[in-house]
């Protein structure tokens, strides 16, 4: 979900699409939370950790995809199966934060995917790479989502991680390790996140994510708590 490499492809109609999503969120105060980060540096693990500690708080956006379900993936779970035409016609209409084009296929995060989340009183997770980060802020959102990105303590220990994952070769290996020298630089020039957590010791680093947190989830447990 939302984890592939994003290329804004058309912002036509976002304005009105953005003053939906503020609407939206300004009843409820609820933030996206946009997480980036090396494959590698320990995001799914976080972001897993989050969701059990705090259940039912945050949701995972549902991203649209043209490519093919995999066996056992479901529509509007996984993510929601479209043709190129759809897709193309919704991109053009201005209903996507951010879209793509890789390996064949489109895959792109509509403002409605994000609403939905935010309707439900639940926070709008996204893991999104360098160029979706950028993506989500060109769309102005307001409130602004909160931009978190993790990074794994040294390229040594990211190399050690992704090998010890066994999921991808050499090659996808010395791709993904160039792709975070890149994501590392951008994250470190001021005012690129809200917060840069290296993921050294699992413990500490969740513990600095989930105090970052407090407030979100403080939010969504009113929202909540107000709607029940
Ligand atoms: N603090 C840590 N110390 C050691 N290993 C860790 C730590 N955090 C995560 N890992 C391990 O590193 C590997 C990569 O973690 P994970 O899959 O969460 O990364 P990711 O950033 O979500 O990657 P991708 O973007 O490719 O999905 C996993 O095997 C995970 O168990």
């Amino acid at each position: 979900i939302c984890k592939l490499q994003r290329l804004p492809i058309s912002f036509v109609g976002i304005v009105s699409s953005s003053r939906r999503i503020a609407a939206m969120s300004a009843s409820t105060g609820i933030r996206p939370i946009v997480f980036s980060g090396p494959s590698g540096s320990g995001k799914s693990t976080l972001i897993q950790r989050l969701m059990e500690r705090h259940p039912g708080c945050f949701r995972f956006c549902v991203s649209h995809t043209t490519r093919q379900p995999r066996a056992g993936e479901k529509h509007g779970q996984h993510y929601w199966y479209v043709t190129e035409a759809e897709m193309l016609a919704d991109i053009d209409a201005g209903k996507f934060i951010e879209s793509t084009h890789f390996a064949g296929n489109r895959y792109g995060t509509s403002y409605k995917a994000v609403t939905d989340v935010i309707n439900s009183g639940q926070i709008p997770v996204l893991d999104v790479d360098v160029q979706g980060v950028k993506s989500f802020k060109a769309a102005k959102l307001q409130p602004p989502p909160t931009y978190v990105y993790i990074k794994a303590p040294s390229m040594t220990d990211l190399e050690q991680r992704l090998r010890a994952r066994c999921t991808d070769d050499d090659e996808k290996i010395r791709l993904r390790l160039a792709e975070a020298e890149a994501g590392n630089a951008y994250a470190d020039q001021a005012g690129a996140y809200d917060v840069v957590i290296v993921n050294d010791n699992l413990d500490a680093a969740f513990a600095e994510l989930d105090k970052f947190l407090a407030d979100d989830v403080a939010r969504a447990l009113a929202v909540k708590a107000s709607a029940s």
